[in-house]
This record gives structure tokens, C-alpha cells and sequence, in this order.
């Protein structure tokens, strides 16, 4: 069995460079660091944005007009290319891992809610990485979660993690416009600090992710108040899931 369980989240803008385009070892980093977790009986539930985008490399320009059919199709077609991506990577690693696709109403009280446990415990107990993201496909307005970081915060809930981390494109939560000169990471929030004065509003296009730091900060807040340290951190960074289990200060921490 592990000893600790961490939920790590990769958001869109993470994987790919300017030109929205996968790039390959932003991916091969990440599993390298799961994997060194693993060998130290840390297990990692992994949280992968990119089926859109991943789509969209695919198919170009469709000629669906409806944004909704254009998310589900996109996505139907970029979540196996992303979990080849992953499988050919964890191999390498001599590891496995495992596809979960949960939509928000599998997380009501139930048996929808209980089978999910029981599926991710199994994967778990079995040396297995489960890799979670939404079910684009199938879930539409009222079964969405808000993004990625709400799928995160409620699979690090539901398995009682130890740590959850959300990797962004961005060194942590800034105290300021993040391209302003005098803007600075914040280091340490609390659950209850109200930092929205701080939050630029995203101006994303189709396929570069949901959310925001908005609701990555409260996700993360949300995480905090439940007794989950969430660390907000910059996925491009060499070792940076490392440097937190290795109890660096790097980031922002939002903690009690
Ligand atoms: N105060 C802030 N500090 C840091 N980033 C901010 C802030 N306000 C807005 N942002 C924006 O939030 C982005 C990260 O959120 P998001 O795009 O949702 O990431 P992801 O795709 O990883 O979920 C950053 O790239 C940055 O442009
Ligand atoms: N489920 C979608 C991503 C949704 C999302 O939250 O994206 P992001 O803000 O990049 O984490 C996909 O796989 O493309």
C-alpha cells in the first residue's frame, strides 16, 4: 500500500506552447515526477486537462457551429489521443495508469459516487495512476463542473488526499497584474482571505481551458478549508512537484 496520496491537476495552458500545440515533454516531466513519487510510496491521482485542444490539433477548423457539439466532438476525439499520450509515457516509466472520466453528478451522495470510489481505490491499490477529466463528451450545462480545478478539489475530497496540486502556467497567485514589474507571488493564503481585487479576468479562446485563477484560487481555498493543503505552482518548472513534496516554499500555499 502508499503512504500518502497527492491529487495533481494539469491545466490545458501547462501542456501546450504558444501555438496551442502539445508539447510532449511538459507530459514526459510530469509522469518522471509521479514516478519518482511512486517509487517513494507516494501515489498520484492525475487530473489532465487537454482532450479539447488535443481534438482541435486533430480536426482543425470544424464546420460544426454549435460551440457545445464543437466541445463534446472535440473532445470525444482528443481524450484517446491524450491517454496514448499518457499510457506510451507511464509505460516508459514501467508504470500503468487508468482512464476515469466523471461528470458532476456522479459526485452526488449514491451509487454513482460509491462505484467511482470503489473504482479509483481498486486502480490505487493495484499500482495504478488513475488519470481523471471531465466527460466532455456527455456532460453539458447542469452535469459541468465549473473546470478542471472544481474536478480536482472534488476527487483530493472524495479520496481524502493528503496534498492536492494545481500546475498552471503561472509561478503562483500575484499580488498584481502577474505582468506588471512590481508584482510578486503570494507565498501563504488562508481559506477565508478575500483576494479577488488580485484576479485578472481570463480572455481565453475555444479549446485553451475554463476557469480562471479565479476559481483556481477558490478551489483551492475550498480544498484549504477542508484540511487539504493546495499548492498553486507553475507546471513548465523542471521539479517543481518534487520541491513541494520536498516541503520547498515555492508557489502559493493556501492552507489553515
Ligand atoms: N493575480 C493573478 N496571479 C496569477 N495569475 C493570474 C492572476 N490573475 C489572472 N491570472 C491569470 O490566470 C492564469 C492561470 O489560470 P488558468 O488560465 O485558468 O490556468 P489553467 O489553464 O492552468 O487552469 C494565468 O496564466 C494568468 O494569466
Ligand atoms: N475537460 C477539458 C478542460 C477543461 C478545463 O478545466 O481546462 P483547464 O482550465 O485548462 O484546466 C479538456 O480536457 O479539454
Amino acid at each position: 500500500m502508499y503512504k500518502k496520496l497527492v491529487v495533481i491537476k494539469v491545466g490545458t495552458n501547462v501542456m501546450t506552447n504558444k501555438d496551442n500545440r502539445i508539447v510532449r515533454p511538459v507530459l514526459n516531466n510530469l509522469v518522471r515526477q509521479i514516478a519518482e513519487l511512486y517509487e517513494r510510496d507516494i501515489m498520484t491521482i492525475l487530473v489532465s486537462s487537454g482532450s479539447v485542444i488535443a481534438g482541435k490539433e486533430v480536426l482543425g477548423k470544424a464546420k460544426i457551429e454549435d460551440t457545445t457539439q464543437r466541445r463534446q466532438v472535440y473532445s470525444a476525439i482528443g481524450q484517446p489521443r491524450m491517454m496514448r499520450l499518457y499510457y506510451n509515457i507511464f509505460r516508459d516509466y514501467g508504470m500503468k495508469c487508468a482512464q476515469v472520466l466523471p461528470t458532476k453528478r456522479d459526485f452526488n451522495p449514491g451509487i454513482h459516487r460509491d462505484n467511482m470510489i470503489n473504482c479509483i481505490e481498486g486502480l490505487l491499490s493495484e499500482g495504478v495512476i488513475p488519470i481523471a477529466n471531465e466527460d466532455d463528451a456527455v456532460s453539458v450545462t447542469m452535469s459541468m463542473f465549473s473546470d478542471n480545478d472544481e474536478l480536482a478539489t472534488l476527487i483530493a475530497e472524495l479520496m481524502n488526499a493528503d496534498r492536492l496540486i494545481l500546475l498552471t502556467d503561472i509561478d503562483g497567485l500575484y499580488d498584481g497584474h502577474p505582468e506588471n514589474e512590481g508584482s510578486k507571488v503570494i507565498s501563504n493564503v488562508e481559506p477565508e482571505e478575500d483576494l479577488d481585487k488580485y484576479i485578472e479576468n481570463p480572455d481565453k479562446q475555444e479549446g485553451e481551458g475554463r476557469g480562471g485563477m479565479g476559481s483556481k484560487l477558490g478551489y483551492a481555498q475550498l480544498a484549504a478549508s477542508k484540511d487539504i493543503p493546495c499548492y498553486i505552482v507553475n507546471g513548465k518548472k523542471e521539479n517543481i512537484i518534487i520541491d513541494i513534496v520536498n516541503g520547498k516554499t515555492v508557489g502559493t500555499k493556501v492552507s489553515q
